[in-house]
């Protein structure tokens, strides 16, 4: 049996590092070397040109993330085209090595909770080796996600406190105790997750908080000390690295940090002509950007500003 937690754990530490880069591709923002042959009118040539993307940016960044994590809305809205290119990319990325975090947010009814179960944490083409998932429906919505990962040695992420500015509107809402409604939530998946630890004291059952949220977080930390944090938010919304100690454990471990945009579109602020960035000059400034947040995430979070 594997715990998924420990897979994570030790590709951190063999990459010494606890990046993780979001494969978020957006056609708006990619340089004409990408889009020279585009037809517009074609779900099947824009999808082409996502995966030509997708390629530079894991050749880029494959020696310093723990993980990709595509953001499955930016394939589905291309039909099955889309999703041809993010089989394409999870391939591409296996053959790299990298672990793969599908971020779907999936969550139903549990019957079709179980199927979702199927497509991201079975062996199908788009599956991966964690997903992320929405647990407000109940826990029929999100046991199907867990028994999945359990019997396919993966991992799941929970949306816990998520990062964008309202997320206060529903998740911090104070239950008839006083207690709010993430933290109760907090508790409930250490109930699961502390009796799912592996070698390294954590569980395949992780939680998303946010990089915006630093005082939430060193609170959601004490109470769930088993699970591993997926902490999206760094760069583009604001989220800072000198903010994030809180969310590791006194070893370092305990989170792994998501950036989508600051990273894959760094070449956009190289040059006041971004359009004519050449393929390779893309990969040069992804790999840096790559390599810059990589070493600002580790001097955090060996810090003892918790
Ligand atoms: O709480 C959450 C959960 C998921 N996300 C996703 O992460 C990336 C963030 O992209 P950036 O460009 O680094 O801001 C995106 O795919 C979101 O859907 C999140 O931001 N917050």
């Amino acid at each position: 049996m594997v715990n998924f937690a420990d897979v994570l754990i030790d590709e951190s530490k063999k990459k010494n590092s606890v990046l993780v880069v979001g494969l978020d591709p957006d056609v708006k923002f990619l340089p004409d070397c990408l889009l020279k042959n585009v037809d517009y009118s074609s779900n099947e040539s824009i999808s082409d040109a996502i995966y030509e993307f997708n390629k530079i940016i894991i050749n880029a960044v494959a020696d310093h993330v723990v993980a990709v994590k595509p953001q499955l809305a930016y394939y589905e809205v291309y039909g099955s085209y889309g999703i041809k290119a993010l089989e394409k990319t999870i391939s591409y990325a296996r053959s790299k090595e990298l672990i793969i975090i599908n971020d779907a947010k999936r969550g139903d009814i549990g019957s079709t909770s179980a199927a979702y179960a199927r497509a991201f944490l079975g062996d199908g083409a788009i599956s991966g080796d964690m997903v992320t998932v929405n647990p407000f429906l109940g826990s029929d919505g999100y046991m199907p996600f867990i028994e999945a990962a359990q019997e396919n040695n993966k991992g799941v992420f929970l949306l816990l406190k998520t990062s964008n500015p309202s997320s206060y509107e529903i998740q911090d809402l104070k239950l008839e105790n006083g207690e709010l409604l993430y933290f109760k939530l907090a508790e409930e998946i250490e109930k699961l997750a502390c009796k799912t630890i592996g070698v390294n004291n954590y569980s395949f059952i992780g939680a998303v908080v946010g990089a915006t949220y630093p005082e939430e977080a060193k609170r959601i930390r004490e109470t769930l000390p088993h699970s591993i944090f997926l902490v999206p938010g760094f760069g583009a919304q604001g989220g800072k690295a000198e903010d994030l100690s809180v969310f590791f454990d006194v070893s370092g471990n305990g989170a792994v940090v998501s950036s989508s945009r600051g990273i894959i579109y760094s070449y956009m602020n190289e040059t006041d002509d971004w359009n004519k960035t050449t393929e390779n000059e893309m990969q040069g400034y992804i790999n840096e950007a790559a390599i810059k947040a990589k070493e600002q995430l580790n001097e955090v979070r060996f810090s003892s500003n918790r």
